[in-house]
């Protein structure tokens, strides 16, 4: 059996003269929670839509448990999928929404029940679709890719329109799903959500990767703007006692204080002993996924 891992290589697409896609390859692991980010445009979207065989790649590959998906023999069982706020018609209840679907692909009308459960939907069982709020939208799109129980679940920015604790709920749910083992890809631009769900991220900017990883490396490998705080009354005197060691980067911030890069807390701390000048604030300030990201797509977002 596959192992549901996701292989994307070289993947590319073209429109015209853009290349919404550009020679990316990443892969994406069983059992884990794996963030997709990137600014608007990126082409989070047009890869995922490569992913599931809804657009064609001009070049490169992308499988799913080692198989295009298009060559998939059961893909409802293999691959979940909710690319967008799902819609339904508009008259019917969300129980039948999800029972057509069980009738169209072969499955048990059972299925309909357990997976409204697992989205917390059962008590909205009969409403019409049509007086469905965002959130509500959300969890049925969710249900209905459940339907197959599949191993590999895709999300296009599935937070959107979830309040806090429909965020809260989703991030539960996610997780679970990963902890038993299936693929959960994610894609988002809601940063500070991402770094409490995801194990691993994708970062991607105009079509290219630019980092992929456990989430903790990829926000550690950016020493660069990991820096030290120092608020000291003796500025200068501090500066001419930094000065001499290798590697430091001293930006001074106003206010007493200075930013200190390529040198840890407590060589700052011995030198600013040494030379007798007193420190009132020795704060080591590491990157949040947030500040990576910025970093990572500074100029690279809006509109191609
Ligand atoms: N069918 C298409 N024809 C032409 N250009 C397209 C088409 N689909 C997407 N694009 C362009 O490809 C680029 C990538 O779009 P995509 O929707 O994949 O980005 P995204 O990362 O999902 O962005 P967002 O976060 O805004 O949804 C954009 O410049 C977009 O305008």
């Amino acid at each position: 059996m596959s192992d549901g891992e996701i292989v994307v290589s070289g993947l590319t697409k073209r429109y015209k003269t853009l290349l919404a896609v550009d020679g990316l390859s990443f892969s994406v692991r069983p059992g884990r929670v794996t963030g997709f980010l990137g600014p608007n445009g990126a082409g989070k979207t047009t890869t995922l839509r490569m992913l599931l065989n809804l657009v064609t790649p001009t070049s490169g590959s992308a499988t799913i448990g080692g198989s295009r998906y298009a060559d998939l023999r059961d893909p409802l069982r293999t691959v979940g999928a909710v690319l967008e706020a799902s819609s339904a018609h508009k008259g019917r209840t969300g129980i039948n929404h999800l029972r057509v679907i069980c009738a169209a692909a072969g499955l048990p009308k059972k299925r309909a029940d357990e997976v409204l459960e697992l989205v917390g939907l059962t008590p909205a069982a009969k409403r019409k679709f049509k007086g469905y709020s965002l959130g509500m939208r959300q969890r049925l799109g969710i249900a209905a890719a459940m339907l197959g129980d599949p191993r590999v679940l895709i999300l296009d920015e599935p937070a959107n329109g979830l309040d806090p604790e429909g965020i809260r709920w989703m991030r539960g749910l996610l997780q679970g799903l990963a902890r038993e083992g299936r693929t959960v890809l994610v894609s988002s631009h809601l940063l500070s959500e991402m770094e409490l769900l995801a194990d691993d991220v994708v970062i991607i900017a105009n079509g290219k990767l630019l980092r992929q990883g456990p989430m903790g490396e990829v926000v550690t490998s950016m020493t660069t703007t990991a820096h030290v705080r120092v608020r000291t009354p003796q500025a200068d005197g501090l500066t001419a006692a930094l000065s001499g060691l290798p590697g430091a980067t001293i930006t001074p911030r106003g206010d007493n204080t200075l930013l200190v890069t390529g040198v840890e807390a407590p060589a700052i701390g011995k030198a600013a002993l040494a030379a007798g000048v007193e420190l009132h604030e020795l704060t080591p300030e590491r990157p949040d996924l947030e500040g990576v990201f910025l970093e990572l797509t500074a100029g690279k977002a809006g509109i191609r």
